[in-house]
């Protein structure tokens, strides 16, 4: 999917909502549990109760692959059951030396080998050009690199100065040479609201992906104010906000009630900026 046809999918569904499915088993509702495979069970039933209400599905990888094969093939059977209408987007945090990273690359995006197509997979830019480019190589698919994460320890590294301003500030500048706002993210936590008008002012064509509204506490509004360009340009993720509004057999309409609470928000955000 590429980027008009991303914003083509905003306007039509009035809402720039991705949904996180990051399954712990041992958080499922209890009637799933006797199921061959209750965690597809879980996002499927996710996605039937929310795909018309969100432009992409994020699922972390870690939450499959810390169950092992069985949790590999939960993501392989979840990808396939996503309309191909919905972005999808690979959170595995990847990034490596070149010839690794097009393994990462082609374990995402060569569905005829690996069975999974992915149009995007997060990347960790640390390793630099070389460790990025092989993601690259796949030029109908995207790259969401990290820029300025949601977590307390995202001052640790990322905030560093040098001759060359903050280290994001580093990692927006220099790979917006590797690759055009067509195949490149950027990561924003939803919880570095002050830091959006600096990041538009780096980058004002990318879509930005935005984790961290609902359980991390981020404001749709604050990242809204400086986030939003002529043509959306985010992604807002709540992934433990939805997917567990909701314990009982009823948990997919409560996941449906919370989705449609963002999507509602967007609307009006979307209406307000005159982009619908
Ligand atoms: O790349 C990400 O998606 C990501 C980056 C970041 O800075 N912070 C962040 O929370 N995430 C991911 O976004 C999701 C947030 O989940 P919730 O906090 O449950 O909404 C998780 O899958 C995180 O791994």
């Amino acid at each position: 999917m590429n980027k008009k046809q991303l914003f083509e999918q905003i306007r039509v569904k009035k809402s720039f909502l991705c949904v996180g499915l990051d399954p712990v088993l041992e958080n499922l509702p209890e009637h799933l549990l006797d199921l061959e495979d209750p965690v597809f069970e879980f996002n499927k039933q996710l996605i039937d109760a929310t795909q018309d209400l969100c432009v992409a599905y994020k699922p972390n990888t870690a939450f499959y692959e810390s169950r092992g094969l069985k949790g590999w093939k939960s993501l392989e059977q979840t990808w396939a059951y996503i309309p191909k209408d919905i972005f999808t987007i690979a959170d595995a945090k990847r990034g490596d030396i070149g010839n690794t990273s097009a393994m990462y690359a082609d374990a995402f995006f060569k569905e005829e080998q690996s069975g999974l197509g992915f149009d995007a997979v997060t990347v960790a830019p640390y390793m630099g050009k070389d460790s990025v480019s092989p993601f690259l190589n796949y030029a109908d698919k995207w790259v969401i690199l990290l820029a300025l994460t949601s977590n307390a320890g995202h001052s640790d590294f990322q905030l560093t100065e040098s001759e060359n301003g903050k280290l994001y500030e580093e990692v927006i500048r220099s790979s917006s040479g590797w690759a055009d706002s067509e195949q490149l993210m950027y990561v924003v936590g939803a919880t570095r609201g002050s830091e959006f008008a600096n990041i538009r002012r780096l980058a004002p064509d990318h879509f930005l992906l935005v984790p961290g509204v609902g359980a991390q506490g981020g404001s749709l509004k604050d990242v809204c104010e400086f986030g939003l360009n002529d043509h959306c340009g985010l992604l807002v993720n709540s992934s433990r906000g939805i997917i567990y509004a909701g314990k009982g057999t009823d948990f997919a309409e409560k996941a449906r009630a919370e989705a449609l609470k963002l999507q509602q928000e967007m609307e009006s955000i979307l209406t307000e900026a005159g982009l619908l």
